[in-house]
């Protein structure tokens, strides 16, 4: 079978896109998105996401880590499927669209080599704060670590120690480590189900800027990743509740095809 497919990039978190809304790809099929995100035998890619028809929505977002699993919700996903759909002309400047965790509106400006895209996350509760951590679910589930610097920091390692400990071997938990800079904070992030570092994560970026807001008394973060630049913007109602949760920045084309499988 040939498939037609179209390779994203935010921020370095890189995704096969799929235009299934004649529903040619299965979303059971755990091992065929494996094949396709691997890198070496496939496109290569940190996820996949199929654009779906919905009901009452411009579209309806799925979302596969490359292990294939159908996973939680992807904010750099989220903000790259946006770009798909302004490039397959499905949606102009704005939309709503529909995932895993629920309804996203997105606002769509054409930079020309890249599309800036402004995500809403869904509202945060729920916040644990203990020793030096948080934890919160931003749409995926993160683990936040306050650090002193990021320079010769092993977020593998100790991503991966966390991400398998007794607490969270069973689900998993993504790990997002952040230190202080002076233009806001740098979040370097293990992401479960790609069971590595990778170069930013858009969720984890979320749950880092709440955790920094808590500590600093902000809601707007310029976030250095090792992808690039990211912002999130955020409304803290109290302790427990953020709400008008945004996520922005840049989303990009890198190539299209059609692969064999
Ligand atoms: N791997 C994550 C989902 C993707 C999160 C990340 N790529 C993002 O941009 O939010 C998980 O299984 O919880």
């Amino acid at each position: 079978m040939q498939i037609e497919f179209w390779k994203y990039q935010g921020t370095g978190n890189d995704f096969v896109l799929i235009d299934n809304r004649n529903n040619i790809i299965s979303p059971d099929n755990k091992e065929l998105v494996e094949k396709l995100c691997h890198r070496r035998f496939g496109i290569g890619a940190d996820g996949l996401m199929l654009l779906e028809n919905a009901d009452g929505y411009d579209f309806r977002m799925r979302y596969f880590n490359s292990d294939g699993g159908e996973a939680s919700m992807c904010g750099n996903g989220g903000r790259c499927i946006v770009a798909f759909a302004y490039h397959l002309g499905i949606i102009k400047d704005k939309t709503v669209f529909i995932a895993v965790d629920g309804e996203h509106e997105a606002l769509v400006e054409d930079k020309g080599s890249y599309i800036q895209v402004s995500l809403k996350m869904i509202d945060v509760s729920g916040i644990e704060h203990e020793d030096q951590h948080y934890y919160m679910d931003t749409g995926s589930p993160h683990y936040v670590e306050f650090i002193e610097s990021h320079e010769n920091f092993d977020t593998y390692s100790k991503g991966k120690a966390i991400r398998y400990n007794d607490r969270f071997a069973k689900e998993g938990t993504n790990v997002n480590f952040v230190s202080f800079n002076d233009s806001g904070i740098q979040v370097s992030t293990y992401e479960r189900g790609v069971e590595n570092e990778t170069y930013s994560c858009g969720t984890g970026v979320v749950a880092s800027a709440i955790s920094s807001g808590f500590e600093k008394g902000k809601e707007q973060f310029n976030i250095q990743t090792k992808g690039g630049l990211l912002e999130v913007r955020f409304e803290k109602i109290d302790a427990q509740n953020i709400k008008n949760v945004w996520l922005i920045g840049p989303a990009t084309k890198v190539f299209s095809g059609t692969i064999n499988v």
